[in-house]
């Protein structure tokens, strides 16, 4: 595996790879790689022939209070990992090469943004957007893949490269999940024993609100349980507990569904402590 910081050494390895004309794939990170990532890698591998990884915690999605600092940052463990995996390229540019001084352009796909994340952490998906925009021109990949956990950001950039006409195909991967259900992250590193065990209500209360709708229970209700379920568990503030339309994201809360069953994404996101923690699952609305 080849490791590059710079645009002249990624400019050289991309030429050497793409010389017998393989397909290419890229993962991007931020890093402190867990099995969800390699889930992506092992994904791409399928896909492609050879298989870029960035790594880059990009400052520009996080706002002001967050936890841009503290974020785990362990390049070499990364490393060993992604080369036993047999990725033939990592890129984990410098922030001096990602943004240059006088850096300003901003890609912004206003209407998915909306709620959600987008409603909680401002300026966050302008910030993925764009970095996001920046790792596919820089590598140039023909098939991109990110993971369903981030379901907000995997539509935002589906919008950005269709409205673009940006060549590489996204695709989407689904959830990995730890044993008793939690959605694997980089930031559960941050839990406590004993939040790390009242994570599981997470999962656990999506799935039961889900189970409720489908069998008939009005959405406003079962959101109202789930909610009560997270605050009885600690978890506070629930930034948000909402059913969108799987494809659009457009909501779906209580009106009349005129051609159901559609296909629709229960999406939470809450505070355990000082982490949060999201998820989201798929359902159909009757
Ligand atoms: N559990 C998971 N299953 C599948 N894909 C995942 C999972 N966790 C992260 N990913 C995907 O990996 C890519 C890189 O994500 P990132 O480096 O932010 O990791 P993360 O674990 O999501 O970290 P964070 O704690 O910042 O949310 C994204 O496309 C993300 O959706
Ligand atoms: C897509 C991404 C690498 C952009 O920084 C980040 O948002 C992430 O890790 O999900
Ligand atoms: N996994 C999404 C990146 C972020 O939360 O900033």
């Amino acid at each position: 595996m080849q490791t590059v910081h710079d645009h002249d050494s990624l400019k050289n390895a991309l030429t050497a790879m793409r010389a017998d004309g393989a397909s290419l794939a890229l993962v991007p990170t931020m890093g402190a790689l867990h099995a969800g990532h390699m889930a992506l890698v092992e994904a791409a591998k399928q896909q492609a022939d050879r298989v870029a990884v960035s790594i880059f915690v990009n400052p520009t999605q996080f706002g002001p209070n967050e936890d841009l600092d503290a974020y785990p940052r362990q390049l070499a463990e990364d490393s060993a990992l992604l080369k036993e995996a047999g990725v033939d390229l990592l890129w984990a540019p410098t922030a001096e090469a990602m943004y240059p001084d006088g850096f300003e352009t901003v890609i912004r796909v206003p209407d998915i943004s909306l709620g959600l994340c987008g409603g909680s952490r401002p300026g966050h998906f302008d910030g993925v957007a764009t970095v996001v925009c920046k790792l596919l021109n820089q590598i140039g990949p023909d098939i991109a893949l990110f993971g369903e956990k981030d379901y907000q950001q995997l539509a935002i950039i589906r919008r950005m490269v269709r409205d673009l006409d940006m060549t590489p195909q996204i695709v989407g991967v689904s959830t990995v999940r730890d044993d008793d259900g939690l959605a694997l992250s980089s930031r559960n590193a941050y839990l406590t024993p004993d939040e790390r065990q009242r994570a599981t209500t997470l999962p656990n209360a999506i799935r039961e609100a889900i189970a409720a709708i489908e069998a008939g229970c009005e959405i406003a209700v079962a959101l109202q349980l789930l909610i009560r379920r997270l605050s009885e568990a600690d978890f506070d503030p629930i930034d948000y507990a909402e059913i969108r339309n799987a494809d659009t994201l457009a909501p779906i809360m209580g009106e009349k569904i005129e051609n159901g069953p559609i296909a629709a994404r229960l999406l939470v996101a809450a505070r355990l402590g000082k982490t949060r923690l999201i998820d989201n699952w798929p359902l159909m609305v009757p």
